[in-house]
């Protein structure tokens, strides 16, 4: 069975060619190297700059289907508008990395009123692939956009730098580099991460999940059910929200819940501010009524 993998990365300059033919060949083993030298940008690109954390894809998916947004129109539907008159020209060139990427679809169409020739503008739509980066498809069928923040995170980028130490003394990356292994770093070192880690793992499991239950019917004859290393337990309730019956125990490292309890906790704490705000809110009007009584009191004595 091939895979992309067996396909050749190099061209090699073909020997019989004439001399234009060669001439083309260099020009593109000189594009091939570029593409090479410039693989980062991708990853960058996709993350930072218009893609996830800007909300590119998700203006773009937003609209009718059959409707195509030129760089302008993304610019001024973003979640957060651009102040630099220049987004456009900048979104347009990272778009077009999207398009090579068959992240995004593009085309060519005539721009402005009759009469008017000449002049064309790029127009942009989502490509399939991209319904599984949305972070909030709804419906909680999971997404990867948070194993994009992931996977581009620092922390992972620190690791790869340690890639070498793997392969010549045999040293874990993720150890050599911040100096224990993943779980206890982001347990005991970095919550933020960890947070960010199990709910990428969540998301990504349940769409993996959502698929096994449609045709795995192992669980039916299912009574005790345990996750090991079952992260926020998101594995385990999808299943057992099929099967009903089924008694379950999700298991993974105290810390973890704690994780996903902080979660619930931004939200409580939110609620606690308001009441605590409320009661002094209160208390103060009370106050200044009884110290007001009091006086009007005193003066008619
Ligand atoms: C790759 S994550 C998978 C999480 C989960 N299964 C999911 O799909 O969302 C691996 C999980 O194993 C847990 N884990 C690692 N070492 C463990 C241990 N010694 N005992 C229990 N859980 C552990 C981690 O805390 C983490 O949540």
């Amino acid at each position: 069975m091939s895979n992309h993998f067996q396909n050749p990365l190099t061209t090699s300059l073909k020997s019989g060619l004439i001399k234009e033919e060669q001439q083309l060949d260099k020009e593109t083993l000189s594009l091939q190297a570029e593409k090479i030298l410039y693989t980062m940008g991708f990853p960058m690109v996709f993350k930072t700059a218009p893609a996830l954390e800007l909300g590119v894809i998700d203006t773009i998916a937003a609209v009718d289907e059959g409707v195509w947004l030129s760089s302008t129109e993304i610019a001024l539907r973003l979640p957060t508008k651009p102040t630099n008159p220049q987004a456009p020209v900048l979104l347009d060139r990272i778009l077009a990395l999207l398009v090579s990427h068959s992240i995004l679809k593009c085309r060519m169409v005539e721009t402005g009123g009759s009469g008017q020739t000449g002049k064309a503008e790029r127009v942009y739509a989502v490509e399939p692939v991209c319904m599984l980066f949305f972070s909030n498809r709804g419906g909680g069928s999971g997404a990867l956009a948070s194993l994009v923040m992931v996977a581009n995170s620092e922390v992972y980028f620190k690791t790869w730098t340690h890639l070498k130490d793997m392969i010549l003394v045999g040293k874990d990356a993720f150890t050599s580099a911040h100096g224990m292994r993943l779980f206890e770093y982001y347990i005991g070192s970095n919550q933020r991460f960890g947070e960010m880690f199990n709910r990428g793992m969540s998301e990504s499991s349940t769409m993996t999940m959502n698929r096994v239950l449609e045709v795995y019917k192992g669980f039916e004859d299912v009574n005790t059910l345990v996750d090991v290393g079952g992260g926020f337990g998101h594995v385990i309730g999808l299943v057992t929200s099929k099967y009903p019956h089924i008694k379950s125990i999700n298991f993974d490292v105290a810390k973890v819940k704690l994780l996903f309890i902080q979660e619930w906790s931004m939200f409580q704490e939110i609620c606690v501010r308001i009441f605590i705000f409320y009661v002094a809110y209160v208390s103060f009007g009370l106050i200044v009524k009884f110290k007001f009584i009091k006086t009007f009191m005193n003066s008619n004595i």
